[in-house]
């Protein structure tokens, strides 16, 4: 039988922290066995309006982890701080997996080495919406027959990282796909900055943040006479939910970092 995995919320009171605690309370084979938050250390969840769950609040991470000594963390705050989290979670032998957005490619990289010296599971997610991992799958597939590619991601607009995870995520996973190319006119000039969108290896990437927004994707492939968009909605937060869980239950077996939830579906 398959032992209880003990998981440590960070971020419990945020949009997709909120939704975790929810998850993770109703899940059988899941215990929500604290939080990380930014106030109310030593009171309880349920302390808060809109929690009924007895777990301890922290606000120091070291000292949650080393005190509860939880199987895994979930991080689901902001930049800076899921790094920081995400390094003392190795340090102090718990697997993170990490939702938060916005690393460079150097706190990957470090996060990568620490996982693999400690031999402890990481998974950094920059999409856990088991739809958007096959948007991005399916781009992948595209680019190997249309070698001009534009992104449109558009979020709410109180995201914090520009462009989104999961947009860089599907510029790196096309990146793999095809050759480097230069878009657009050789020639083209800018005539307000930033209007022809990011740069990567080509790839055009344009982030659009409005109120009502949630979390969208179009991933434009365009060649003679037609033009393939594929596109995704996640409208509410639970669509992330699914994902979320299958990464508790798989970092546990792991002993290196995954970065992005198709390394680990069929
Ligand atoms: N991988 C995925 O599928 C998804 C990832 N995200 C990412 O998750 C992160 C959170 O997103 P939202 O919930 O929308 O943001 P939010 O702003 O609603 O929540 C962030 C929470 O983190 C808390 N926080 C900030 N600093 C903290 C600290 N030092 N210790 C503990 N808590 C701290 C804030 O108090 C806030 O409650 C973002 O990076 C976002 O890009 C969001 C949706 C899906
Ligand atoms: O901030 C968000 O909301 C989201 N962030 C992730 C990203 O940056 O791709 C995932 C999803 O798009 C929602």
């Amino acid at each position: 039988m398959n032992k209880e995995i003990s998981v440590v919320i960070a971020g419990p009171r945020g949009k997709m922290g909120r939704e975790a605690v929810k998850m993770v309370e109703g899940t059988k084979g899941l215990t929500l066995a604290a939080v990380i938050d930014r106030k109310f250390e030593g009171q309880k969840l349920a302390d808060i309006e809109g929690f009924s769950s007895d777990a301890m609040i922290y606000t120091d991470a070291d000292q949650c982890f080393t005190s509860v000594k939880p199987d895994v963390l979930v991080d689901l705050t902001t930049p800076e701080t899921g790094y920081a989290h995400a390094k003392a979670a190795l340090i102090n032998d718990v697997r993170p997996v990490i939702g938060t957005t916005g690393f460079s490619s150097q706190e990957l990289e470090e996060l990568k080495q620490l996982s693999s010296d400690k031999k402890l599971g990481t998974i950094i997610a920059p999409n856990f919406a088991i739809g958007a991992i096959l948007m991005m799958k399916f781009s992948q597939m595209a680019a190997k027959y249309f070698e001009d590619v534009e992104i449109i991601e558009m979020h709410h607009d109180q995201k914090l990282d520009a462009p989104s995870g999961t947009g860089l995520k599907t510029a790196e996973m096309i990146k793999e796909q095809r050759n480097s190319k230069q878009q657009g006119h050789p020639d083209e000039k800018e005539t307000v900055t930033g209007a022809r969108g990011g740069d990567i290896d080509g790839i055009r990437i344009h982030s659009v943040r409005l109120p009502g927004l949630v979390a969208h994707q179009q991933v434009m492939f365009g060649g003679d006479g037609q033009l393939l968009t594929i596109k995704h909605d996640s409208h509410d937060r639970g669509s992330f939910m699914t994902g979320v869980r299958l990464c508790i239950e798989s970092v546990i077996d792991l002993e290196e970092l995954i970065y992005g939830v198709e390394n680990i579906i069929d």
